[in-house]
């Protein structure tokens, strides 16, 4: 038994190929992942040999169909003056960081988010930035056990289950409370880069947030500027996804949940995001520039990065910076450590991840035939073909 076992269409959106010769897997012959140190974080590792050595011809060009060609081929703006060197102020104020993820649920999203902390304590460079995760999920936990004492309840009709899309005024009042609550840690000066950990998967979510960055970075009273950070994590392989949906399987929303009823539930939580999530694109990223230079009336500091299939596609041509002529040492210096990690990330955490989903499944395969048939039961090809027909069906394959 393995992972998605039967054949996948490579041209899709969800692929697997974990048991072919140009697995994913292959790729750790002969080295070892795990002695890739979070220290290769902080220095600027361009010709890296493992990079080299870890290219995979497939893997490293392929690029899911819904990521147009314009944004493969769109010139970075760089406007970037490496003299202009003691500016940490924007309009007088204090410069912070807000890193706005975007991804569905189980592509990595909070994890990759505690590595990029690492990585920013670890470097000289941006080690005195206090880092805080602020996660819609925990602050929906938070809230509802509360009041509820339990850590989900399980919906037994879609008008309870909170992630229908009938009910999206519920999910997003409790992306709103963890965005205020973010704005609130930065203007007490508790945090200086604030992680909004949350899927914003639909256009109107990532309005409402860099409507209300703007407000936050017009409000007189307010003595910080807050920098924008879009970092899109995308996972489009099967067996990733379904070792992550086993993973998340343990969280807290299911603390006291079977299994394979946590499982099914949380597979009907993906369809109903699939069916709605749209990528950041380009153009998203042009909109938001010009909305944010016309209300702030400066040339203001947006960056876009993405980290896909854990590191091992490489995203460098959707990546997008925008430095203003006034942008100080702080600012780039923050941007060059994530903009290091997202480009080092395969080596630093992405093999060693591969090698544990390798693992999950070899070892299934020997010693737990029944929790991998209950995964498989639900988690299988039929599955990953109605998500596929989902973004489909939502414009985006
Ligand atoms: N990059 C990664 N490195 C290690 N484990 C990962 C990674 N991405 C996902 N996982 C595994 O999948 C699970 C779900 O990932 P998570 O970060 O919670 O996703 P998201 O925040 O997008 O919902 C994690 O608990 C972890 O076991
Ligand atoms: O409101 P959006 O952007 O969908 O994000 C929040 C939701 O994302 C989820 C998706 O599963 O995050 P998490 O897995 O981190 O707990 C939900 O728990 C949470 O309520």
């Amino acid at each position: 038994m393995c992972g998605s076992s039967d054949s996948d269409s490579h041209d899709g959106y969800l692929t697997s190929d974990y048991n072919s010769s140009n697995s994913l897997f292959s790729l750790n012959n002969g080295y070892s992942y795990s002695s890739a140190s979070l220290d290769r974080a902080t220095f600027d590792c361009q010709d890296s040999d493992l990079l080299g050595n870890h290219k995979h011809p497939m893997l490293s060009t392929e690029v899911p169909r819904f990521i147009s060609n314009d944004a493969l081929h769109s010139p970075i703006t760089l406007n970037y003056k490496r003299d202009n060197d003691d500016v940490t102020y924007t309009n007088a104020k204090v410069n912070k960081f807000m890193i706005v993820l975007i991804g569905l649920p189980a592509t990595g999203k909070s994890t990759i988010s505690s590595h990029l902390i690492q990585c920013l304590k670890n470097n000289p460079l941006t080690n005195s930035l206090r880092c805080k995760v602020f996660n819609a999920g925990k602050i929906r936990r938070q809230i509802s056990c509360a009041t509820i004492s339990k850590p989900l309840l399980l919906a037994n009709t879609s008008s309870e289950d909170l992630f229908n899309p009938k009910n999206t005024d519920k999910k997003e009042a409790y992306a709103r409370i963890t965005l205020q609550k973010l704005f609130h840690e930065i203007n007490n000066d508790d945090c200086d880069v604030g992680i909004f950990d949350a899927t914003n998967s639909t256009i109107e979510r990532r309005r409402f947030i860099f409507e209300e960055v703007c407000s936050f970075n017009t409000d007189e009273l307010s003595t910080f500027n807050l920098v924008p950070i879009v970092l899109q994590i995308s996972c489009f392989n099967r067996d990733f996804i379904k070792y992550n949906i086993h993973n998340k399987s343990f969280n807290e929303d299911y603390l006291d949940k079977p299994y394979e009823l946590a499982i099914k539930d949380f597979a009907k939580r993906l369809k109903h995001y699939y069916s709605q999530f749209t990528p950041f694109s380009m153009d998203e990223f042009n909109q938001i520039h010009q909305y944010i230079n016309q209300h702030e009336e400066i040339d203001a500091s947006l960056f876009f990065f993405n980290v896909i299939n854990v590191g091992i596609v490489e995203p460098h041509s959707l990546n997008h910076s925008h430095y203003p002529s006034t942008c100080g040492r702080q600012i780039r210096d923050t941007i060059m450590v994530v903009e290091n990690f997202i480009n080092h990330y395969s080596q630093m955490f992405g093999f060693e991840y591969i090698e544990s989903v390798k693992l999950f499944f070899e070892k299934f395969e020997d010693n737990h035939e029944e929790t991998l048939a209950a995964l498989d039961s639900v988690v299988n090809d039929e599955f990953f073909n109605d998500l596929q027909e989902l973004i489909e069906n939502n414009g985006f394959s």
